[in-house]
């Protein structure tokens, strides 16, 4: 195996996701990546540039000028050469005539290579911006369960760097290819005008110079797709680090951390050496064979210049042409292998943007109708599993049945299933087998964004967002007044320490919500529940993480908010929490176990019984440090 194989192969193997049985989403899409094939992406992306039309047609007919006015230039020098007065006083008015027209030509160049760039630049710019955003709406569409099986670091990339990369290779290679095309062909057809025979001459030797950019176009592509992933893994890893920085100080993990990372860029440094190492000596190889090519050539050709059968004019402008067949036959090599890198960077970003989901957030089913969301909740023989862990059923077969206005504890160790099962509620997820059942309709034909107006949701982790407290509060809500979101975070005892803060409700809480203390971003986050005025009210362990009088006075606001909504309260830690529902469910390894009041469970389920004794255990001391 060579260095470069075993580098792809370390790479590979990191990257390579845990190996899936059923055929998952992921599999599907990646199935339908290869049918599509990478160059079939390419072409799935091209109606992008069509959304610049104007500007694309500006930069090809400037392309083309610069096209027409370089090989025009070689029948200019011939006719100057080939008509250089004897006469010196008419030599003087001649090149004075000459001058004038060079530096019209030279204007006309210099306005057509600017509108040139200039016009492809807006297409760059408009491709990415347009594929960024349509990319960002496919996958922001597709919900949790896409995103769980990509990771977010890698989904960053596409948006971010792929687009770019593929927004250049549109705009720019492509009129290169255009524009080397229409220059190699024009001067082989000149080469052919001016003498058949050395034109033969350079038919044969043209190809030879890049014959070693040929060759070697599969090792550079496998070298460029190993530098993106080398990238993309060393980008990845500082994101990921970045992110738990609190983590790092903690465990002083600062110098393992460096550590880690400069291996992940001396990756890519070494992915760099090596493409660079190859690239000089193609570069210098082909510069060489050029001037191979030129020497045969002019060698040729100065014998038939002594024979008559040749002008000077000719021959320099012959040499011209040459010169230019040279440049343009190695663009468009160069092209080739950019091609070939563009086309995988392609079908990657193709995978994002034609994903398709079982759950689309932003489509509503054709059997869609006003369905009363106050009813009845019920999970009917529920089963699922991760996508990420298809062999690891996380729900099997979960019957279970909320009446309308009604409170249900969810109770069970860590693991269970609750959260889940609250998530398949709300569609984050959708289960693999069963119906859940709101209002008499299956979830899956009510429009995500209606269900989730009608849900309340306080999660176990505050999912705070960067930026203002109100901002917070009204997400999900946008159009709610600021009385409305006051009188919301004094129902959530939130109000208090929101006067408190620099600005008030205006203050910018930092990413995710990263300057407020664990039970602030609680409440706020109970705030935000709170304004939305739910039918259905689902608490995920809402009351921890709050000093006692808080979680008395939190308590005392849900009760408020639950009397006109239909809960669910999934309970890990704090047993006495339940006994405030109509009734407990106990969760057991993804099962409902056993289900009715505190009392009854404790007299018939041993699970109910062993938490409420481990509950039990550990506020016993607790309660003995407090007396102490
Ligand atoms: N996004 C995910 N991808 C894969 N597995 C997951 C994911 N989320 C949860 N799980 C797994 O599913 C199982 C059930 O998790 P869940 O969060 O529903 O349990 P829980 O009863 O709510 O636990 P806790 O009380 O600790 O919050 C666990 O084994 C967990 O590791």
């Amino acid at each position: 195996m060579t260095n470069d194989e075993s580098l792809v192969r370390s790479i590979e193997e990191r990257q390579r996701p845990a190996p899936v049985r059923r055929i998952s989403e992921a599999a599907r899409t990646q199935e339908a990546s290869d049918q599509r094939g990478s160059y079939q992406s390419l072409k799935r992306l091209f109606p992008y540039l069509s959304k610049c039309r104007g500007a694309l047609a500006l930069g090809l007919l400037a392309m083309a000028t610069v096209a027409i006015l370089t090989i025009s230039f070689g029948q200019v020098i011939k006719w100057v050469i080939d008509n250089i007065p004897k006469d010196a006083a008419e030599a003087l008015r001649f090149s004075n005539y000459v001058a004038a027209i060079t530096l019209a030509v030279i204007v006309i160049y210099f306005l057509s290579t600017f509108a040139r760039m200039y016009c492809m630049r807006l297409v760059a710019i408009k491709v990415t911006e347009e594929l960024r955003k349509d990319v960002f709406k496919n996958v922001i569409a597709m919900g949790a369960s896409y995103i769980d099986r990509h990771s977010s670091g890698s989904i960053q990339t596409r948006i971010i760097a792929d687009t770019s990369s593929l927004g250049e290779f549109l705009a720019k290679q492509i009129p290169v290819f255009v524009k080397s095309s229409m220059m190699l062909t024009a001067a082989l057809i000149a080469c052919f005008f001016v003498n058949v025979e050395l034109a033969t001459v350079v038919l044969i030797g043209v190809p030879l110079t890049v014959l070693p950019f040929i060759l070697a176009s599969r090792p550079l592509r496998k070298l460029a797709s190993v530098w993106q992933a080398t990238i993309a893994d060393a980008g990845r890893s500082a994101g990921e680090i970045f992110r738990r920085i609190k983590a790092v100080h903690v465990f002083d993990q600062h110098t393992n951390e460096s550590r880690r990372f400069s291996g992940k860029v001396g990756l890519v440094a070494q992915c760099d050496r090596r493409v660079n190492r190859l690239m000089l000596f193609l570069n210098a190889l082909a510069e060489s064979l050029s001037l191979a090519c030129i020497t045969v050539l002019f060698w040729f050709a100065f014998r038939d210049v002594f024979a008559g059968r040749m002008t000077l004019g000719e021959l320099i402008s012959f040499g011209f042409y040459v010169q230019a067949i040279l440049i343009a036959s190695r663009n468009l090599v160069d092209i080739g292998s950019s091609f070939h890198v563009a086309a995988g960077v392609a079908s990657r970003v193709v995978d994002y943007l034609d994903a398709k989901s079982s759950v689309r957030l932003d489509t509503v089913p054709a059997t869609a109708t006003r369905i009363d969301l106050s009813g009845s909740i019920e999970f009917r023989d529920v089963h699922f599993a991760y996508a990420s862990r298809p062999d690891t059923p996380v729900l099997k077969g979960v019957n279970l049945t909320v009446p309308p206005g009604g409170k249900i504890a969810l109770v069970g160790i860590s693991g269970s299933g609750k959260s889940t099962l609250l998530e398949l509620l709300m569609r984050i997820y959708e289960p693999d087998k069963g119906s859940i059942v709101v209002g008499g309709a299956d979830v899956r034909n009510i429009p995500v964004s209606e269900l989730c107006a009608a849900i309340g949701y306080v999660p176990q982790e505050d999912f705070l967002l960067s930026g203002s407290v109100i901002e917070n509060i009204r997400y999900g809500n946008p159009e709610a007044s600021l009385d409305d979101a006051v009188y919301a975070a004094r129902r959530a005892h939130a109000h208090g320490f929101i006067e408190q803060l620099p600005n008030g409700y205006q203050t910018d809480l930092g990413e995710v919500g990263s300057r407020l203390s664990g039970g602030q971003r609680r409440r706020i986050s109970l705030a935000r529940a709170m304004l939305r005025k739910p039918r259905i009210l689902l608490l995920d362990e809402a009351t921890t993480a709050l000093d006692q009088e808080s979680e008395r006075e939190v308590r005392a606001a849900l009760d408020q908010v639950s009397a006109n909504a239909t809960t669910v309260i999934k309970i890990t830690h704090s047993i006495r929490d339940a006994m405030t529902s109509d009734t407990i469910a106990v969760m057991d390894e993804g099962r409902i176990v056993a289900q009715g009041t505190h009392a009854g469970l404790l007299a018939s389920s041993p699970v109910y019984r062993r938490l409420a004794a481990e509950e039990e255990e550990t506020s016993r001391p607790k309660a003995a440090a407090v007396v102490a």
